[in-house]
């Protein structure tokens, strides 16, 4: 690799894709989120571990602006930018934005329809008409969901018919077959046996290679195995945000250590 490539590359690798400044966030007139500031860097998995109530979701759902659609819930301070752009400026179209910025939720959520036509949603309502593109598209996506081999003979039939872990993977090739950049999930796996867990973690892992990953989980195995860096929340504050490994191994703040260790939480 020349110098010049060399370069470009640790540039890119280095820009963040979402930076929260600031972020006060409330439902109503109560606080949810208090002074967030977090950056996170292009294609690594960001786990947000803290317990329950503590604002993960709620932070979360700020990236595709989804608490949009909860009256009276806004971020009242600060800022959140999605590859330099404000995603609150008038400019930006939220639908582009949740476009942009897919989300997994805890129970799969497939559409009464085929499987064919869950994946096909998305890219026919961003114009795609075209049969074989179609068809393209929805492979690609089945394919990068690792779940092609298990479906291709089947695709007419109703998802309802997948198991639990299959559904959740049908959900994620839903959400990528419109190509976005980052992909948000809210405890993907909470609903799902050890084994299909196994399968959507290993999944997780394979799709950071082309996507930005933030993944809400209660389960600490779960942040050590798939995300590149941890934010520990409590009490609607990030209390500690760092490398998975040093957040795990050596815990500067005694909250986290007292969560991490299964003292509180
Ligand atoms: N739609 C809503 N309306 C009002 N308050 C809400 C709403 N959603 C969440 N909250 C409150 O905001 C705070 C943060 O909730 P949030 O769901 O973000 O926490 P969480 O860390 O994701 O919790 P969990 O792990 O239980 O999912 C909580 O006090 C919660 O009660």
């Amino acid at each position: 690799m020349h110098d010049m490539e060399k370069k470009q590359t640790s540039v890119e690798k280095t820009r963040a894709v979402i930076e929260v400044e600031g972020v006060d966030f409330c439902y109503g007139s109560s606080r949810a989120l208090k002074g967030i500031d977090l950056i996170v860097p292009p294609r690594e998995i960001v786990a947000f571990i803290g317990p329950s109530g503590c604002g993960k979701s709620t932070l979360l759902r700020c990236f595709n602006r989804m608490n949009d659609l909860v009256p009276g819930a806004k971020v009242t301070k600060g800022k959140i930018l999605i590859d330099g752009t404000e995603i609150h400026s008038p400019d930006v179209d939220p639908v582009e934005l949740r476009r942009r910025v897919g989300m997994v939720f805890q129970k799969s959520n497939p559409f009464p329809r085929s499987i064919y036509e869950n994946v096909a949603y998305g890219p026919r309502l961003t114009g795609v008409v075209e049969k074989s593109e179609m068809d393209g598209i929805v492979e690609k996506a089945l394919r990068g969901s690792a779940l092609w081999d298990e479906v291709k003979d089947r695709l007419n039939e109703s998802a309802f018919g997948l198991s639990g872990g299959q559904q959740q993977r049908l959900c994620i090739a839903r959400a990528i077959a419109v190509s976005p950049e980052i992909l948000l999930m809210d405890e993907p796996c909470s609903a799902l046996d050890p084994i299909a867990t196994a399968k959507v973690e290993e999944l997780i892992l394979e799709l950071r290679k082309e996507f930005t990953i933030v993944i809400v989980t209660h389960n600490m195995q779960q942040a050590t195995r798939v995300s590149d860096k941890t934010a520990f929340f409590y009490l609607g504050e990030l209390v500690e945000y760092g490398t998975t490994s040093a957040i795990f191994s050596n815990p500067k703040k005694r909250e986290t250590e007292d969560y991490i260790s299964g003292r509180f939480g």
